[in-house]
């Protein structure tokens, strides 16, 4: 068996970055730019007044008197040059007239008629928005991150009414099991809810993946084969369940006859021992174990550093680490990624960690990441971990 180490970097080579394609700006949050977008104009445009208030030209101090000329609103510029002894009537966001040099705010001026007096002396505050103040035309942005809102605003601000973004990864799942039956519908006498591909939809979407559910394969090869047919366009295919070694795991078999090009099957871990993985058609595949809690814990380990990848996103794992507030038993010759619950002592590790217990994963906070062989550990001791995502 491989070390999750080596099937990591396996993995990642079966994969390349996606090829980009340009989205309205209104469909651009969340995800990854594929390029930079440079300024198509000075932000602002002009020189604005920062304040409601009067443009004049020159210093003002109490007691000076100006003569209104015409008024600056936002939208409508005054379109002359403001002289001295002029005042020019400006609102926020208005142009600044040619000549005038600062906005005298409004609570500090009487007016009388076409006249003003300045009552309080208005301090050094110009009140002027430079023009470009924000950025000039041709500032390059290159967020490498999912656009979130500020990005999107400041694109907006730049001009852009499309982005170019890393096309979606397609991830299409195939749980597995005759068993198997969608949630909401009765259990007869053997069957259990399917629940593995729900939840690893929502974890591919969160990390930015188009997911797509594909009906439930029996546990025959015809409807395996049907299962893998539908699938093939998409970037990754995921089949759930029928990893293992029994006469109904029949997935690695299913998938060699639809022409898999295996890179490996079995990962040194607990849980998610039966995983699989290559190359088929024009796809990736991967093969996770059934087991509920199995096959979350390898989306978190494998399938979120692919399609990371796959973005053009750094695709490393980030480990965190905290002290135990439990103790914990030696660890066999598997990497064991055990579930724990943050506490103000430091992780909880939960007493039962039976890879199907799907309550014990809801309420954990994250995975304690024990190396093969690793000895008992006492309470206080600083081990690895890894964050679950919501
Ligand atoms: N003799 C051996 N038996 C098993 C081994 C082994 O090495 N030798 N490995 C065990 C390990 S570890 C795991 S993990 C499981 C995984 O086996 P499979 O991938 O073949 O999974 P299934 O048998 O199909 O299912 C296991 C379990 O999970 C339930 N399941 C399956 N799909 C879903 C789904 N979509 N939603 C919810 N639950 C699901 C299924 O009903 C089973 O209860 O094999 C061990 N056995
Ligand atoms: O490797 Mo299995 O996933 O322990 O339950």
């Amino acid at each position: 068996m491989i070390s999750v180490a080596e099937a990591t970097a396996r993995l990642l080579l079966l994969v390349d970055v996606l090829p980009s394609e340009q989205v309205p700006l209104r469909a651009a949050s969340g995800r990854i730019m594929a390029g930079p977008l440079t300024a198509q104009h000075d932000q602002p445009p002009f020189p604005a007044s920062a304040m409601d208030g009067y443009a004049i030209a020159g210093n003002a101090t109490a007691g000076d008197m100006f003569r209104v000329i015409g008024t600056s609103a936002a939208g409508h510029p005054f379109g002359r040059p403001v002289a001295a002894g002029e005042a020019v009537r400006i609102f926020t966001g208005a142009p600044l007239p040619d000549g005038a040099t600062r906005v005298v705010i409004q609570e500090d001026i009487a007016r009388n008629g076409d006249e003003i007096r300045i009552t309080t002396d208005p301090g050094p505050a110009t009140h002027i928005r430079p023009e470009a103040g924000d950025f000039a035309k041709g500032m390059s942005w290159h967020s490498k991150t999912p656009l979130g809102s500020r990005d999107v605003t400041l694109l907006a601000a730049m001009g852009h009414n499309a982005v170019p973004v890393v096309r979606k990864p397609v991830v299409a799942f195939i749980m597995t099991g005759d068993e198997l039956r969608m949630p909401g519908e009765t259990l007869n006498p053997g069957q259990i809810t399917a629940s593995n591909g729900f939840g690893l939809a929502a974890m591919v979407e969160g990390a930015g993946a188009d997911a797509r559910l594909l009906p439930i394969a029996r546990d025959t090869v015809d409807s395996l084969e049907q299962a893998f047919a539908l699938a093939r366009d998409a970037d990754l295919i995921v089949t759930i369940g029928g990893a293992s070694v029994g006469d109904h795991d029949l997935v690695a078999g299913s998938a060699r006859d639809a022409g898999l090009d295996m890179a490996f099957h079995k990962v040194a871990m607990r849980p998610g021992k039966p995983l699989l993985a290559g190359r088929i058609g024009s796809s990736t595949l991967i093969g996770l174990p059934g087991n509920p809690v199995s096959s979350m814990v390898c989306g978190v380990i494998f399938i979120l550093p692919l399609i990371r990848r796959m973005l053009g996103l750094p695709p490393e794992l980030t480990e965190t680490s905290h002290v135990l507030a439990t103790s914990v038993p030696a660890n066999g010759p598997r990497q064991h990624y055990m579930r724990g619950r943050l506490s103000p002592e430091g992780v909880v590790v939960e007493p039962r960690q039976d890879s199907s217990l799907l309550s014990v994963l809801a309420r954990a906070d994250l995975l304690v990441v024990r190396p093969p062989d690793d000895p008992a550990l006492p309470i206080g001791h600083r081990v690895r971990t890894v964050m679950l995502p919501s």
